[in-house]
């Protein structure tokens, strides 16, 4: 199609087929981009075209039957045999076989797969090497591989995951994708060399962007081994926007229906009004309508934020590595659970209908949800960015100067709410500062007692996880609503706008308050009466943002085709168009269902089986 910028692409591949995860998915997403970041300029002159050309179609094969999460655990093995400058790829144990890479089970010929790299008898841990597991002649799987799919899953039905396994397959040195540290340049000619594979390829698969296995077998380390993970950072760092997509869509699907639908008397003879007057409607939707507007918001801050790390980290500087991390690991914990739970409300919030295919919401949930899993298991991502936020607190406390959106870390506690009726924007943030603050430091004490009480590190760590997981929440948290509240505050957006915008933002901050009031009150911080102010500023922003209601989703700008919905469509026809749906279902195409002749009637007319068992015969 042409298109070269990676988020318009994926926009128009989303708008030819909506939530249908592509079998080229992680070709694009995650293939591409680790040849790009991963990748020496050689290399990448040598592979870039190929794949861009989808010569080579590729995906990332790093998790295993055993090993998702741990990627230090993994199990296949990449010994470097210094005569023939080769690695064997290994598949050791039945629990190291690839398993769960998307594209991998029948479209990708090649992949990018992450093993333990062992060279001179040592370990030196994951490494990505580039492998060829079908022929680019006739895609038959090549000599030592064995790969399939993994068979049906509760989701992306149109994505063939697979498994995959070597059995002592020997790939090339050249595709160890490697910019810096170069020490001691690959020789010329085994740089160009030209890309064959079958069994015997020269040491250069492997990507060696950051580390680097000399002809001999000496090992380079790389600036940083988590440079290694720059891919799934990429991805975390898309997947917040990704989230933000999906519940935006589902905002729209359901308050538009909630426009269209009218249930139940007001009152006793009276008109049946739009459910969406109801309060309770507003109080589950309105709050979802915010939510997806603010994480929109920290979707683009999290990849422009990506963007400019990954500029300096390109550029050898690696100080910012381990904040994006933080960020980009949270943010993606906190942005795919927000929104998959926001999803199902929208579609609960639609009755009946929110359960048919025809809603559109079903397809959008089962596509936004795995987000909860895949690019790191959002508790383990909490935990990283918990574990980021606990060294903060220790330089706080040192008197070391924080860093960007931490510097509320290890501030004075002791003080109290300035929520008025008014409930300004500003006592919103401090709130949300004042909980997260409070939640870090908690955890940190609870690690501190723990560890004076004998405890040793990884024991006080496991047991102050659940403080830490809370405290990571509500960094997380606070980050959306300061983010939000900023983005109001500096956007030079018309007064209706920003009025409308306002309420929007501080419903956003009002009803997260309400909805976690425990970790906001637990030290004092807000008095009864203050609650109170905010209980009915959550109501009198729902009658304020009701008559926009409408407008605000329409403002996403989805359009009918993407949303993919009977109940979500912009001329409100929705009950039209669910009878048209209905009218066109495979079944409705005989009026009568084959099985009812070899099934049903051997029930309802036993007497006159036999014409059905001649119908059952034809
Ligand atoms: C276009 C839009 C598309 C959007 C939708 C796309 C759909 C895609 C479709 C589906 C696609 C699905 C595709 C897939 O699913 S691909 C497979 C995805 N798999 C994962 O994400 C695995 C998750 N696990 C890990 O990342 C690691 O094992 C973790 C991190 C958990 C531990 O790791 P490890 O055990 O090695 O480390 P450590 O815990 O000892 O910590 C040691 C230190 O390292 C630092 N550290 C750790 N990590 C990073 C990092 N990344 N950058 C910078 N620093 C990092 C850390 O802060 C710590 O620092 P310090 O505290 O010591 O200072
Ligand atoms: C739709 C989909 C697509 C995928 N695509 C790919 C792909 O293209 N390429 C690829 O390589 N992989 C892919 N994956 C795999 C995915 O990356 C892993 O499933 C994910 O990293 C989680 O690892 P796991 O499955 O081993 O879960 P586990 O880590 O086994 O998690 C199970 C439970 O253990 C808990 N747990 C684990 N470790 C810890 C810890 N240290 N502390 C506290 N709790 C812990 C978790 O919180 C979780 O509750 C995909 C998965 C899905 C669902």
């Amino acid at each position: 199609m042409g298109i070269t910028d990676m988020q318009e692409a994926f926009y128009y591949r989303e708008c030819a087929a909506a939530h249908e995860n592509s079998p080229l998915g992680l070709h694009y997403a995650m293939f591409l981009p680790t040849i790009n970041k991963q990748a020496t300029p050689e290399q990448k002159k040598k592979w870039l075209p190929l794949a861009e050309n989808y010569k080579m179609i590729g995906t990332y094969a790093q998790t295993e039957l055993g090993h998702g999460t741990f990627i230090r655990g993994l199990e296949t093995t990449a010994t470097y045999d210094p005569k023939t400058k080769e690695f064997i790829l290994d598949s050791p144990t039945l629990t190291s076989k690839k398993y769960w890479p998307g594209c991998l089970g029948k479209t990708s010929n090649h992949c990018v797969v992450m093993a333990q790299l062992y060279t001179q008898g040592k370990s030196h841990g994951p490494h990505m090497f580039m492998v060829q597991i079908r022929s680019m002649e006739d895609h038959s799987v090549l000599p030592g591989i064995e790969v399939g799919v993994i068979g049906n899953k509760f989701g992306y039905g149109t994505n063939d995951n697979g498994f995959l396994s070597f059995d002592k397959l020997r790939i090339p040195r050249e595709n160890m994708l490697m910019r810096y540290s170069q020490v001691g340049r690959i020789p010329r000619e085994n740089m160009l060399m030209r890309y064959s594979q079958v069994s015997r390829i020269p040491r250069e698969n492997m990507l060696m962007r950051y580390s680097q296995v000399h002809e001999d077998g000496t090992y380079v380390k790389p600036q940083n081994a988590k440079l290694a993970y720059g891919s799934m950072v990429l991805i975390r760092s898309s997947i917040v926007s990704d989230a933000a997509r999906g519940l935006a869509q589902a905002c729209v699907i359901s308050i538009r229906y909630s426009a269209v639908r009218r249930q139940t008397e007001a009152y006793p003879g009276g008109e049946e009004p739009q459910i969406l007057d109801y309060q309770t409607q507003q109080y589950r939707l309105f709050p979802l309508l915010a939510s997806a507007y603010s994480l929109q918001l920290a979707g683009k801050y999290v990849f422009n934020t990506y963007l400019e790390v990954n500029d300096q980290i390109e550029k050898g500087n690696l100080e910012s590595m381990p904040e994006l991390h933080a960020l980009s690991a949270g943010l993606k914990a906190f942005s795919t659970y927000e929104a998959s739970a926001g999803i199902e409300v929208c579609r609960i919030c639609c009755g009946g209908h929110g359960y048919s295919q025809a809603s559109g919401l079903p397809k959008i949930y089962v596509d936004v949800v795995p987000g909860c899993t895949y690019e790191g298991e959002n508790t383990v991502m909490m935990l990283q960015t918990a574990r980021y936020l606990m060294k903060c607190y220790s330089r706080a406390k040192q008197g070391q100067k924080l860093p960007g959106f931490v510097q509320y870390i290890g501030q004075n506690l002791n003080k109290k709410s300035c929520m008025s009726e008014e409930v300004a924007l500003g006592c919103l943030v401090m709130a949300y500062e004042h909980r997260a603050a409070r939640l870090v430091e908690a955890a940190a004490m609870r690690m501190q007692s723990l560890i004076q009480g004998g405890k040793k590190q990884h024991e006080a760590w496991n047991g102050s996880s659940v403080q830490l997981f809370w405290a990571a929440k509500a960094h997380c948290h606070l980050f959306c609503v300061k983010n939000f509240v900023d983005a109001i505050q500096a956007k030079s957006l018309s007064s209706k706008t920003v009025t409308v915008m306002k309420s929007v933002c501080q419903l956003y901050g009002v009803h997260g308050i309400l909805e976690n009031l425990g970790e906001f009150m637990q030290d004092g911080f807000f008095s009864g009466e203050q609650v109170g102010y905010l209980q009915r500023k959550m109501l009198a922003l729902f009658e304020n943002i009701r008559p926009n209601a409408v407008a605000l989703v329409d403002a996403f700008d989805y359009p009918d085709m993407v949303l993919g919905s009977c109940l979500g469509r912009y001329d409100g026809q929705v009950y039209q168009a669910l009878y048209d749906y209905a009218k066109s279902a495979p079944m409705n195409q005989t009026e009568i269902h084959s099985t009812y002749y070899k099934h049903l009637k051997p029930l309802i007319n036993p007497e006159t089986t036999s014409d059905a068992m001649q119908f059952a015969k034809l």
